[in-house]
């Protein structure tokens, strides 16, 4: 009986042992075969300019699909891996995609680009040299109308100033410059309704305003219904009845300089102009002017031109302004869903598929 036990115990060893070395070749059958698809996997270049922010959670969607060359690093020896570079992921607005970086590039076929603006990539050149533009449409949408609100609301009620009195030296609660502007059934002219203007409409209706929109298409009567809002065909009007102006254009040549000194003059001196679109969409030296003179009430921007401004700017003086460094896309939720989308475009085109969010020039 107990040289069967013992038997049975060598028989049971012996089994493990057996099971424990399939199962480590097995191991190691799965890590050559990881190991051989990293090997396979296209090369890309990372523009961390603009991604520096950016969490290991995040850039690890990129390296999935593609062994992940960062734009610093890249500088230091261009030679090395440029050749194998087949997509290359870039921030807008950041002006990374530059003939002489394409020029390090020759096996590059896409620049996929975070973000819906692609007014910092000369897109028809990028195309002539063979290589397609992809952008990020919709995800951003939402993240962005928050943003737009978000400084409406600060802009309109002075958080920013009230947190800096509410925590300084001074405890007196009479803070007459805290007197805010009431946003509940105010006017809000938006310029610009696409995808963002008419999320930033739906979110405006939470507060009772009324809503005014002026775009190059007029929208059909359903869209506008289902916004509550209505059409300004002539954006001046729009300009002079609303309280708050909201631009959420896309910068082209039109909508450049979209708002400069006259169309600042026709607002209502006690409006606000919130721009989340592209700093350039508004002429700021007309807009500091406006702001000094009391022409309008305040700003509020998330994009100014250049981005940062530099230090001794005008605008970062002025009391009546809020400015944020262009963060309305910036949640990890909204970054994590870009970077998909990027890398969904990257890898189409790598491999010839159908691309879904191609830039076509106009
Ligand atoms: O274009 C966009 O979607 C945002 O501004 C991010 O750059």
């Amino acid at each position: 009986m107990a040289s069967l036990c013992y038997m049975r115990r060598l028989w049971d060893t012996t089994q493990v042992y057996r099971l424990l070395r399939v199962a480590s070749q097995h191991r190691s059958a799965q890590q050559l075969q990881h190991q051989k698809v990293m090997d396979n996997k296209p090369w890309a270049l990372f523009s961390d300019v603009g991604g520096d922010g950016l969490v290991e959670e995040v850039i690890s969607i990129m390296k999935q699909h593609f062994n992940l060359v960062c734009h610093k690093d890249f500088l230091q020896n261009p030679q090395q891996n440029g050749p194998k570079i087949e997509a290359l992921f870039l921030w807008g607005p950041l002006p990374a995609a530059e003939p002489s970086l394409l020029s390090l590039l020759p096996s590059l076929k896409v620049i996929a680009n975070g973000g819906v603006g692609i007014d910092h990539i000369d897109v028809p050149y990028v195309n002539s040299v063979g290589v397609k533009v992809t952008n990020t449409p919709g995800v951003v949408s939402d993240a962005t109308a928050d943003i737009a609100m978000g400084l409406l609301l600060a802009s309109a009620r002075k958080i920013v100033r009230a947190h800096q009195l509410a925590t300084g030296p001074e405890t007196t609660l009479i803070m007459p410059e805290l007197m805010g502007t009431e946003v509940t059934g105010s006017t809000l002219g938006i310029i610009g309704m696409g995808h963002i203007g008419s999320r930033i409409a739906q979110r405006a209706r939470g507060f009772d305003m009324k809503i005014l929109y002026h775009n190059r298409n007029r929208r059909s009567v359903e869209d506008e219904q289902a916004v509550g809002a209505s059409y300004c065909k002539n954006m001046d009007d729009l300009l002079q009845q609303s309280d708050f102006v909201m631009l959420a254009v896309n910068l082209t040549p039109e909508t450049t300089n979209l708002i400069s000194r006259r169309e600042l003059s026709l607002m209502k001196p006690t409006a606000t102009l919130v721009n989340i679109s592209r700093g350039k969409v508004v002429d700021q030296n007309a807009l500091v002017e406006a702001l000094q003179s009391g022409t309008i009430g305040a700003a509020a921007l998330d994009v100014t031109h250049p981005e940062p401004l530099p230090r001794d700017h005008a605008l970062l003086r002025l009391p009546n302004v809020l400015i944020t460094p262009h963060v309305g896309t910036h949640t990890l939720n909204t970054t994590k869903k870009m970077v998909e989308k990027m890398v969904e475009n990257a890898v189409a085109v790598v491999q010839g598929l159908s691309i879904p969010n191609e830039v076509i020039p106009k």
